[in-house]
């Protein structure tokens, strides 16, 4: 397998919005330096004229520069070693790696080896989500991962008393990680599968739906995500920015969903909706 690295240089403020567009492009992993960050993917996934494309965008906003590196491997254990540090959610929970030592203290201790897969509770969306988690009732509930990464949401989902779940990523390799993170955190009432919403079993409804993955797929998915919510369940989504709240409450509305709490963190959203009984 081929990879691809893009070293890029810009200012702070850009970063997060780029990395998302990256990821959009194609690129699945994202090493932050003093500078800037480095993007890795497989390079057949990645659509190299979409990534030129927001590039060009960004550098007439801002002072960018770039790099695209073919690479033979990437060492991730090594990367992230480097970068993960323990990471605090509200005041009640760590998302830390294997390698750190244990921290009790904490009601909730996530433990997290992201290797390629999003989900470290550094990234504001996924961070936001974790705090909604920790405000609705989990306890002997069944909940849907929608896009699960490294597992994270649905290691709290179980720590949090679900009695349990299912979790799907489009990605191999983030469905092995989830396998793998839920291994280490002794969680193991999730079922967990790669592929796409529609795998689900038509009748098959979860009290809590955790989404965190973009604008344009939460719009288009979003009647299936209501569909396998049961009334009065809880849906949980991010991924978009701020500005793309309107229009995803709008679309939440129509379906019937009312909106229970909202909450922005660095330009990104997150949205707790509730079906109505
Ligand atoms: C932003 S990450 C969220 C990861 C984790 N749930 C979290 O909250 O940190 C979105 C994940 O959704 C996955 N994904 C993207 N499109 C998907 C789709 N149509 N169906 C399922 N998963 C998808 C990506 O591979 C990625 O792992």
């Amino acid at each position: 397998m081929e990879y691809t690295a893009l070293h890029v240089q810009l200012a702070p403020d850009f970063a997060d919005i780029l990395v998302a567009e990256l990821a959009q492009a194609g690129f699945d992993g994202f090493e932050e330096n003093t500078t800037g960050f480095t993007a890795y993917g497989e390079s057949q996934l990645i659509d190299m004229a979409t990534v030129q494309e927001v590039l060009a965008r960004y550098a007439a906003q801002t002072e960018l520069t770039s790099l695209v590196e073919p690479i033979a491997k990437v060492n991730w254990n090594e990367a992230w070693e480097r970068n993960f540090e323990p990471v605090v959610v509200g005041d009640q929970c760590i998302v830390r790696a294997s390698f750190h030592v244990p921290m009790p203290e904490y009601a909730y201790e996530i433990v997290i080896d992201p290797k390629m897969s999003f989900g470290t509770g550094h990234h504001a969306t996924t961070a936001m989500m974790l705090r909604y988690q920790l405000d609705i009732d989990h306890v002997g509930k069944r909940f849907l991962d929608v896009g699960c990464g490294t597992g994270i949401l649905s290691i709290m989902a179980e720590k949090r008393g679900a009695a349990g779940g299912t979790a799907f990523d489009i990605e191999e390799w983030a469905v092995e990680n989830t396998q793998e993170n839920l291994a280490l955190n002794d969680c193991h009432s999730v079922h967990v599968f790669c592929g796409e919403i529609n795998r689900i079993a038509k009748d098959e409804q979860f009290e809590v739906v955790l989404a965190n993955i973009n604008r344009n797929i939460i719009l288009a998915q979003l009647p299936q995500y209501v569909h396998h919510l049961k009334t009065g369940g809880i849906l949980l989504l991010s991924g978009f920015y701020e500005m793309d709240i309107p229009e995803l409450l709008h679309a939440a509305n129509q379906l019937g969903l009312t909106l229970k709490q909202q909450q922005t963190l660095e330009n990104w959203g997150c949205l707790m909706l509730k079906k109505p009984e």
